[in-house]
């Protein structure tokens, strides 16, 4: 390979070479070809449809290959000018729903050919010189494409921005982007910079109260159906990943305390697919704050404990107390299984030491269908896939934000582990936005109940 250009030459070749599997990979599992201008999603596009392993991560490959391209072609003056402009991004998506403007292109006579601003201006009530800027934004993020002047189509990803989809459930968490506008005097504030306490974050800022925004939330139910749909679409959105990328099999007959479990949706899932499974499903009518938090009364070797979506939104010292009262309650036989996130610092490996693109792409090759395991990236491409987990760092700093949570790595999650009477056993990497991480009692901790 030209040393001159070994950059730009590794990132095109795992461009191309993940583009070229993630073609044999729809051929193989007999899809359709994917197109941007489909009105009906691909089966790609459904929640419920499990990529198979190779497809999967070559499509992640393709999309940290493809911006980390762009980073290294664009002109910076106008990357800067993007994120100078990257507030309307999402003030247009809010456009898109809240004017009823998505659903209404959603219903277009002619999907394919849209409607024009006229009949817009007309059905909406709203100015279509203005709309047209609205929409003419929107096509350089690619939710609608222009198809005539002045007439807009919705593109097959705007499906996502469509009443009762999942995108929309997610987009629909309330006063991001207030908390988010809030960031730079939260993280320079005089007394809070230091704090992790959940009284010490942006919520206070924007909502002017001293609750936590737990606390908050309750004096808000007009906010609870929000609420309650942004979390469906953050448990749901990988759902099939999370039930086949753990061997749950392997529990029959066991039962699982799903902690602070919500509506349920982990564990209905998972009996569904796992009927000899049984649950408990434990949460609180109203969410108490940790000092309030109860010992867990399901004790021994017949309960396994299941936490997903529920540490992220506590500090560590919060959840310490959460895992330390698990562990109280553990026996020898339980496992106790974390479902969240686990954070990959961004580093880019360049050295020829990592095997250079092919070990990383023969890896790809070589993926089975029985284990999914991601692949190291190849150089120039960060060990978190870069853009290919922006939606995951989004989500923590969102967490930040609201709770003063912590982004936890590999070495944090061992850390919490063991400060709270238990021990990391193995990480389950899954075909989803989360692993699970398989905690239980050292070999020495005795039970105290059996
Ligand atoms: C982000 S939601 C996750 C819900 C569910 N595990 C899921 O994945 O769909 C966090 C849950 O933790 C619950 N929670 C918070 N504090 C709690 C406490 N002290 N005791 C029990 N549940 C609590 C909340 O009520 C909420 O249902």
């Amino acid at each position: 390979m030209d040393t001159q250009f070994q950059e730009l030459d590794s990132l095109q070749r795992t461009l191309n070479h993940a583009i070229d599997t993630f073609r044999k990979e729809l051929i193989a599992a007999n899809l359709p070809a994917l197109s941007s201008q489909a009105t009906e999603p691909h089966p790609l596009d459904d929640n419920n449809y499990l990529a198979p392993t190779r497809l999967y991560e070559a499509r992640r490959l393709a999309i940290a290959s493809i911006v980390q391209l762009k980073n290294l072609l664009q002109y910076p003056f106008e990357k800067a000018s993007e994120d100078a402009y990257a507030v309307y991004d999402r003030a247009c998506v809010d456009v898109m729903i809240s004017t009823g403007l998505a659903d209404c292109l959603g219903k277009a006579p002619d999907r394919k050919k849209g409607l024009h601003v006229d009949d817009l201006q007309k059905e909406l009530d709203m100015d279509g010189r203005k709309l047209t800027i609205v929409l003419r934004y929107l096509c350089t993020q690619g939710w609608v494409r222009e198809t005539q002047e002045g007439v807009f189509a919705l593109n097959r990803i705007g499906n996502e921005l469509l009443e009762g989809s999942l995108g929309r459930g997610r987009l629909g968490s309330p006063y991001v982007p207030e908390l988010a506008g809030t960031l730079v005097k939260w993280l320079q504030h005089p007394e809070w910079k230091y704090s992790d306490s959940v009284l010490h974050t942006p919520v206070q800022i924007v909502h002017k109260t001293d609750l936590s925004c737990f606390d908050w939330v309750k004096t808000r139910p007009d906010l609870f159906p929000y609420l309650s749909e942004a979390m469906r679409a953050a448990g749901n959105a990988y759902i099939r990943g999370l039930l086949t990328d753990y061997p749950w099999g392997s529990l029959e007959g066991q039962t699982i305390v799903d902690c602070g479990g919500g509506t349920g949706a982990m564990s209905i899932a998972l009996a569904k697919t796992f009927p000899s499974l049984r649950f408990i499903i434990q949460d609180l009518p109203e969410t108490l704050t940790l000092a309030k938090a109860q010992p867990q009364c399901r004790k021994g070797d017949d309960y396994h404990y299941l936490f997903r979506h529920v540490l992220h939104d506590w500090p560590d010292d919060d959840a310490t107390k959460i895992l330390t009262r698990t562990a109280e309650a553990a026996g020898p036989k339980s496992k106790i299984f974390i479902m969240e996130t686990v954070s990959i610092p961004g580093i880019i490996d360049t050295s020829e030491a990592s095997g250079g693109d092919d070990a990383a792409l023969n890896a790809l090759n070589a993926l089975n269908n029985v284990t999914y395991e991601p692949v190291s990236p190849p150089p120039f491409i960060p060990a978190n896939l870069g853009a290919a987990s922006k939606h995951r760092e989004g989500l923590v700093i969102q967490l930040l934000s609201l709770f003063n949570a912590q982004g936890r790595t590999l070495a944090d999650w061992k850390r919490l582990a063991e400060s709270s009477g238990l021990k990391l056993v193995k990480v389950y990497s899954m075909r989803a936005d989360m692993s699970v991480i398989e905690c239980a009692l050292p070999a020495q901790k005795t039970c105290e109940v059996c």
